[in-house]
């Protein structure tokens, strides 16, 4: 069957790269209930800088809507992602509390330090909002069906656990990411082949980094 959407077609496409960031062994780890707890706390500390560096991410991203977007409601669904990071910001401040995990001493490790730098580099006025927002679904994507994943049917995830996967697992969430998906696709539609390889490129690089992300919990960089 021939797909016409651009989404659909790059998941196919790059199935192994897309398999490798949303099944990866550490959230398969949690899945399972095997999860190191001191694995959990690093990841915690790390996602928090993270979270912190892709704020201005998403503002640069709501401002390129605002620019160029030919759909009203784009801006809103952006400025609902920003108002959903607020609150996550306080919800790491109160998860780092009860697994005594001092956010103010987290040094970043390379593989954050590099993403982070990746992210900033693509708030650039030169990145079109199409291979933009197309790198902000695929952010999205990686944590709402990696962590969906943990709450499914013969998940053995552990108690203290499942609130982390529910922020990202939860069904609202993942309408939210089918949301981005259909901007991503309907712009993508519209967009010169060359826009159109640029955000290939992009999803590539975000299920790299998610991957070198999860790595870290691993203790391999
Ligand atoms: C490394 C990484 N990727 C995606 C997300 C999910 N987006 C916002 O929370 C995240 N928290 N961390």
């Amino acid at each position: 069957m021939e797909e016409k959407l651009m989404i659909p077609k790059w998941v196919n496409k790059h199935n192994e790269l897309y398999t490798a960031a949303t099944r990866h062994p550490f959230t398969l780890s949690i899945r399972d209930g095997s999860v190191v707890f001191s694995a959990f706390k690093l990841w915690l500390g790390q996602d928090y800088i993270f979270v912190r560096a892709f704020v201005p991410f998403v503002a640069s991203l709501l401002l390129k809507a605002w620019k160029e977007s030919d759909d009203d409601s784009d801006v809103e669904v952006i400025l609902g992602g920003i108002a959903a990071l607020n609150d996550e910001i306080s919800w790491f401040k109160r998860e780092a509390s009860k697994w005594s995990v001092s956010l103010s001493s987290i040094v970043p490790q390379k593989a954050n330090l590099e993403y982070c730098r990746f992210l900033e580099s693509i708030t650039s006025p030169e990145v079109e909002y199409t291979v933009a927002v197309t790198a902000f679904w695929a952010i999205e994507a990686v944590y709402q069906e990696s962590y969906a994943h943990c709450l499914s049917d013969g998940a053995k995830t552990p108690e203290e656990l499942k609130e982390t996967c529910q922020r990202w697992g939860n069904d609202g969430f993942g309408q939210y990411c089918h949301t981005l998906q259909n901007i991503a696709n309907r712009r993508l539609e519209k967009s010169p082949e060359d826009i159109v390889l640029k955000a290939e490129a992009m999803v590539i690089r975000v299920l790299e980094y998610e991957v070198e992300f999860w790595n870290m919990s691993r203790g391999e960089t």
